[in-house]
């Protein structure tokens, strides 16, 4: 007992943990103190293994460990199947086994170790020597150029879009936004005046001061009236400019949305096999958005300040080619550091851009699962792993403020220089009667006007390449060429008599390419015949059903209707001749009447879709609902057999040749599956179902 609390007076709160493992575990470790050592670094891992301790209680059991860490994965634990990360450390520590449940979950592709997400909260004992050692790597790792400021590390998400050029990526914008370039040449001209108005500004100004000074009122009057006037036409024309270009922004982005949206909806099904909805929803979303800030914003404040930098500059070379020639060094030094701040800029933000995708695509993927993270419990972890990409996402907003605050000091550091040295050449100009009073003034002022110039140009341009990094991906994806089946018309047949034929098909989905799906598959239905295709889960039942849509294309082989190969047929008007239920229908966020009328070109009347609901015994229970056939409905507010019916409504609406039930009765009562047969059968429809234990069925019916 004295070992004990002697013990448990030196485990501090995170060693509760190990209490709260099995009695054995407790005594395994007390008992053997002596090799406490061998038993944490090796013995309690095989406990773990063994199913003895459960991992997750072991996250914080560590005390003073050394910094020479060595590290090995283990596969085990039985009951929960975590894959585990045991860090080991060196004998010299006290107790120090610190595990990490991996558990894997992949997003943008990658999978995200959750073993980052808990950090090491123990103290570490090191020496002074180290600490110091630390801080030296740490101090030069934050010096421009260090390890500190490279992205390379976060880089866990994928980044498949091809570096985009500032011009290619203005040249894009300039294609979606050319249709209405009366806008862009409206914001230009005012954008021009306004630039010209502002350069006469501090000359009037200073020269008003000089002339009262010297009491020339004739002068002086007329400098006034030039002044007001300057004042009045810049601030009209900088008004117009702001308008015409937050016009010509809310264009670009529209057109954007419009252009992405339509070039995602024209893919391959295999392409959304490989891409998430989190993930697009967010190139449509934010990365359209930051683009939104480059013609209303970046560009605009860029050609208005370079407009202005480069008069200030011929002003000051005119004035004082000496001090104009200062100026013009400081400005390309200025110059050159804001390439250097534009370009990390731009690199960051396409990873700040990835990580909000990822983010978005965790969030996407809670929401929709809600129902199964609430049942599991799930809560904390989502929080967790969402808060994994918040905390990347952090990480790099630190590096860009941090870059943000370098150009800060270097931009003051310049512009302070330059007054200086203005002061300083120009006084010994003033004594040596080279410049009067009054040209110095108008240098100084001038010459701040030059430097904030170069800051302004380097401030947007920067935003700028934030905002054509960020929108890469969304260039790449506009770029998309449409899926053959919207290139090639195909054929339409005067008639769909219904004859299919799988000739020697074979299948791997492109996302599993080593993995065949279906091998030489020979099928013949005849007009008329009902065909039902059993197999074991997985074995490829949905695949054919998706070759026969043509959502993919078989790898071998070919399909024939009416004896014509599928890839010569008009697709739209094949898809159109084919009712298809699926195993687990998607409803609209729409009323029940449209979603049972969705997609179907014929003219439909309100009695059509009562009379579809009815056939697939529908209608009572839509009846039942408190606004009918109006009741706005979605994939959560109805059952999964209310569901089917409606699906079933929908394709029966569209009076197919060709009938495909995947499985579409599954989860329908046995009187309704019996009664949607019987009506069906009377229209010349049958649906059936055949459920032989686990296997599965498919249905296929031909009139
Ligand atoms: N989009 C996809 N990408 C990659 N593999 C896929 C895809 N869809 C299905 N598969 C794989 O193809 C195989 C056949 O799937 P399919 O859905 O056709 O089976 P099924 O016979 O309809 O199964 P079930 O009876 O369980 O619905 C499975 O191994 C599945 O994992």
């Amino acid at each position: 007992m004295l070992l004990l609390r002697r013990m448990l007076t030196r485990l501090h709160t995170p060693h509760i943990a190990l209490l709260r493992a099995p009695l054995f575990t407790r005594k395994f470790f007390f008992i053997f103190s002596a090799a406490k050592h061998i038993a944490v670094n090796y013995l309690f891992p095989m406990a773990v293994s063994l199913g003895n301790v459960r991992p997750c209680v072991l996250t914080s059991f560590h005390h003073k460990p050394t910094p020479r860490v060595c590290r090995s994965n283990l596969r085990f634990s039985k009951n929960n199947r975590l894959r585990l990360l045991l860090t080991k450390f060196s004998p010299s520590s006290k107790r120090c086994c610190h595990f990490h449940p991996l558990k894997s979950s992949s997003i943008n592709g990658f999978s995200v170790q959750n073993d980052s997400l808990e950090h090491f909260d123990g103290e570490v004992n090191v020496d002074f020597n180290e600490k110091i050692r630390r801080w030296i790597r740490f101090i030069q790792s934050i010096l421009p150029g260090g390890s500190w400021w490279s992205f390379d590390d976060d880089v866990e998400v994928k980044i498949m879009a091809k570096p985009v050029t500032l011009w290619r990526a203005l040249g894009k914008m300039w294609d979606l936004v050319s249709k209405d370039r009366w806008i862009i040449f409206a914001a230009f001209s005012a954008l021009i005046i306004a630039a010209l108005s502002e350069i006469f500004i501090p000359h009037f100004l200073t020269a008003s001061i000089f002339t009262a000074q010297s009491s020339e009122i004739a002068v002086f009057h007329r400098n006034v009236r030039l002044l007001i006037l300057l004042c009045v036409t810049s601030g009209i024309c900088s008004g117009l400019r702001g308008c015409c270009f937050g016009i010509a922004n809310m264009i670009l982005v529209k057109r954007m949305r419009e252009t992405l949206y339509s070039a995602l909806l024209l893919q391959d099904i295999s392409f959304f096999d490989s891409e998430t909805v989190g993930d697009l929803t967010s190139r449509l979303g934010s990365d359209c958005q930051q683009v939104s800030r480059v013609i209303g914003n970046d560009l605009n404040l860029i050609l208005r300040n370079v407009l202005q930098g480069t008069g200030a500059l011929i002003y000051l070379i005119v004035l004082s080619w000496p001090l104009g020639l200062c100026t013009l060094m400081i400005c390309s030094a200025l110059a050159g550091l804001m390439l250097i701040y534009g370009l990390y800029q731009k690199k960051a933000a396409k990873l700040v851009q990835e990580i909000t995708a990822s983010a978005n695509e965790v969030a996407q993927e809670t929401f929709s699962l809600m129902r199964t993270v609430r049942v599991y419990g799930t809560e904390k972890q989502e929080v967790k792993r969402y808060k994994h990409w918040l905390g990347k996402l952090a990480d790099i907003n630190l590096r860009q403020s941090a870059a943000y605050g370098f150009w800060n000091l270097c931009f003051n550091m310049l512009y302070h220089s330059t007054q200086v040295i203005a002061v300083l050449i120009g006084g010994m100009f003033i004594m040596r009667g080279n410049i009067t009073a009054e040209q110095l003034t108008k240098f100084i002022l001038y010459s701040e006007w030059l430097i904030y110039s170069t800051w302004w140009v380097g401030d947007n341009l920067s935003s700028l390449m934030q905002s054509v990094g960020a929108s890469e991906k969304v260039f790449q994806l506009m770029d998309l060429m449409p899926s053959d089946q919207f290139m090639s018309k195909g054929k339409k047949l005067q008639r769909l008599m219904g004859r299919i034929d799988f000739v020697d098909v074979s299948f791997r989905y492109s996302s599993r390419e080593m993995v065949p799906v279906l091998q030489h598959v020979n099928i013949s239905v005849n007009p008329g015949e009902v065909v039902a295709i059993a197999g074991l889960s997985g074995s490829g039942k949905s695949t054919l059903v998706n070759l026969l849509l043509r959502l993919y294309e078989p790898t071998n082989g070919q399909i024939l209707i009416d004896g014509f190969p599928i890839k010569e047929v008009d697709i739209k008007w094949l898809r159109g001749r084919i009712g298809f239920v699926g195993q687990e229908p998607k409803l609209f966020r729409m009323d029940i009447s449209s979603n049972i009328s969705y997609g179907c070109t014929q003219d439909i009347k309100q009695q059509d879709i009562e009379w579809a609901a009815k056939q697939a015994y529908a209608h009572d229970f839509i009846m039942s609902l408190p606004s009918g056939y109006e009741t706005l409905v979605d994939d959560d507010l109805l059952s999964g057999g209310q569901k089917q019916r409606i699906a079933i409504a929908r394709a029966i609406l569209r009076d197919p040749t060709i009938l495909i039930l995947d499985e579409a009765t599954s989860a329908l009562d046995a009187e309704s599956e019996h009664n949607i047969k019987v009506a069906t059968l009377s229209n010349g429809l049958l649906v059936k179902s055949l459920h032989f234990l686990s296997l599965y069925v498919l249905i296929c019916y031909y009139i």
